[in-house]
């Protein structure tokens, strides 16, 4: 079977350098990359147009070589008999080498067109505009990757003159006005219907307002060889995307001659008095994605309330101290003997923050060396011991904090620089640093950060974050390693979750559904 190979997402810094490395180092001149991706661009836009003869386009040109691309597309639909308006700000002097180079082009054809299909417009401010004819399609090519600041006018009003069009519009690259590393509009930004995008995924389309706007994307392969798009993706602030492909070939496959035990043993340390649900969801979902024998610990006032609502999953009570939290030193003797067979611990769901719980956390964090998943109240008790993470995590741990925990962990940081902030502390701590939100973000402690490529706000439920962190603990005591485990967990989940929506759209989803379109999903995407 060929290996499976995850998407590169870059930051404009990164593609600038992918470019240049590709021109300046391998030869492939910038001309090409450009004809490459204009044709590729036009390929898109004849898709969305259906045909493509006798179909108007307007294409909005910027001066860079994001408009560059729009003038190549311009010439390849006007080839395949589309009528044409190439709209242009700037004078070609002003423009881009390779772009100056395709706009005469353009020039040389519309003289010569007898036709009368290709029209080069060229706008010093808004007026005009409104003499061009309804469109069929319209095409962004104004701003790519150059943008570096609020969008200036007349931009900004042609976007939003773009934005109040009926018909499609195809952005080039990336919406323009949306910040390509963060996903943030600057001043204003085009809503498309789909997006271009040239020789790897950009951060801006993931993250933030990028996926509100940038609609489906298509990714253009232009020349830009593999092994470089994955060393500029070392880079801070780039990301990697994983394929079905690649979880299917790292989800674990059970054995023929498996046992319950073999199949992998996960304990789970959960509930109180206030939450018995965490508890449920989380050991649910671990034998859902095929931990053979799940046990779920408990204080001990808490068990026969599960008992009726757990019937696969084991239960052990933990001794409290008569203030009502879990008594350190009576749990160990309950618990040692189960720390030495399970494969797997998942600490925190459901757990409550009494003082006493937070001290048999702290204290059970410290003692074993299970790969273990720490989520929800298992994160609260290590509010202020971020040392305790520093010493023991040792690549073992994952960490699935939602915004909110992972604030009270890390102090104020900001997150609009997701990728750079789930980097830095997945490194700091040396552990696996799941950032829940939309999207989800992995970071690895080598520093390797994915972004989760399926899921959608039915996902914005209470109990998701339960089910979550039971998968990471099924998979990795099935001998998943946790990095692989985190980036799995949350990719099969929000798939489940897709397929929920698929059904029944995003209002109604509650956690446990997630659960029972699980096999589903592992079955028909993920061959288990
Ligand atoms: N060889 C290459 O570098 C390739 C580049 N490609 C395309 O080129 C794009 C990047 O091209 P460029 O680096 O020329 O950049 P852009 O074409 O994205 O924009 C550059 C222009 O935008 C202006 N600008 C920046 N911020 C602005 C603001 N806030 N308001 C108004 N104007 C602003 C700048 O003055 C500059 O003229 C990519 O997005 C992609 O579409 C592709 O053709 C593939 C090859
Ligand atoms: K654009």
């Amino acid at each position: 079977m060929p290996e499976a190979l995850p998407e590169p997402v870059l930051t404009a810094r990164a593609m600038r350098e992918a470019d240049r490395r590709t021109i300046e180092e391998l030869g492939l001149p910038g001309r090409v990359l450009m004809e490459t991706a204009g044709r590729g661009a036009a390929d898109v836009a004849a898709r969305m147009l259906g045909t493509v003869a006798g179909r108007t386009v307007v294409c909005l040109c910027g001066r860079g070589n994001n408009g560059g691309d729009g003038f190549v597309l311009a010439r390849v639909l006007h080839a395949r008999g589309a009528r044409v308006h190439v709209v242009t700000l700037a004078d070609v002097s002003a423009m881009s080498d390779d772009a100056a180079a395709n706009y005469r082009l353009l020039e040389q054809l519309a003289a010569a067109d007898a036709s009368g299909r290709l029209h080069l417009h060229r706008l010093d401010a808004l007026v005009g505009l409104d003499h061009l004819p309804p469109a069929d399609l319209y095409v962004d090519a104004l701003l790519g990757t150059g943008l570096s600041s609020p969008l200036r006018s007349p931009i900004r009003e042609l976007v939003q003159w773009l934005n109040e069009r009926a018909a499609p519009v195809l952005a080039i690259d990336i919406p323009t006005g949306l910040d390509s590393d963060t996903g943030e509009v600057l001043g204003a930004a085009v809503a498309a219907t789909r997006t271009v995008t040239m020789g790897a995924l950009k951060v801006g389309l993931l993250l933030g307002e990028g996926p509100r706007l940038c609609g489906a994307i298509d990714v253009i392969e232009i020349g830009i060889p593999r092994h470089v798009l994955e060393q500029v993706a070392r880079q801070p602030g780039c990301a990697w995307r994983a394929t079905d492909a690649l979880i299917r070939q790292w989800l674990p496959r059970r054995a023929h001659d498996a046992h319950k035990y073999s199949a992998g043993m996960a304990l789970v340390v959960a509930g109180s008095r206030e939450f018995t649900g965490a508890p449920v969801m989380a050991a649910t979902a671990a034998a859902r994605i095929g931990a053979g024998y799940v046990l779920c610990a408990c204080p001990s006032d808490v068990r026969p309330i599960l008992a009726t609502k757990l019937t696969e999953v084991a239960l052990l009570g933990l001794p409290e101290t008569e203030r009502g939290g879990i008594d350190q030193e009576d749990a160990f003797d309950v618990l040692d003997g189960w720390l030495e067979r399970a494969r797997a611990l998942l600490v925190g769901p459901g757990l409550g923050r009494h003082p006493d719980t937070q001290r048999f956390v702290r204290a059970l964090l410290e003692r074993t060396q299970l790969p273990t998943v720490i989520d929800a109240d298992g994160l609260n008790a290590l509010v202020g011991f971020t040392d305790l993470i520093r010493e023991h995590a040792q690549g073992r741990w994952i960490l699935t904090p939602h915004t909110g925990e992972f604030r009270r962990l890390a102090g104020e940081v900001d997150l609009t620089r997701r990728i750079e902030v789930v980097q830095e502390y997945a490194r700091a701590w040396g552990c696996v640093l799941l950032l829940k939100g939309m999207p989800s973000v992995v970071g690895w402690p080598d520093g390797t950060v994915w972004i989760n490529a399926t899921g959608n706000p039915a996902l914005a439920t209470a109990g998701t974050g339960d089910v979550l962190a039971g998968l990471c603990v099924g998979l990795v005591a099935q001998g998943l390693p946790p990095a692989q485990a985190a980036v799995c967990a949350l990719h099969v989940g929000g798939a489940a979750a897709d397929r929920y929506a698929a059904h029944y759209g995003t209002a109604s989803m509650m956690a446990l559904d997630l659960l029972a379109h699980l096999p589903v999903v592992l079955r028909e995407r993920f061959d288990r």
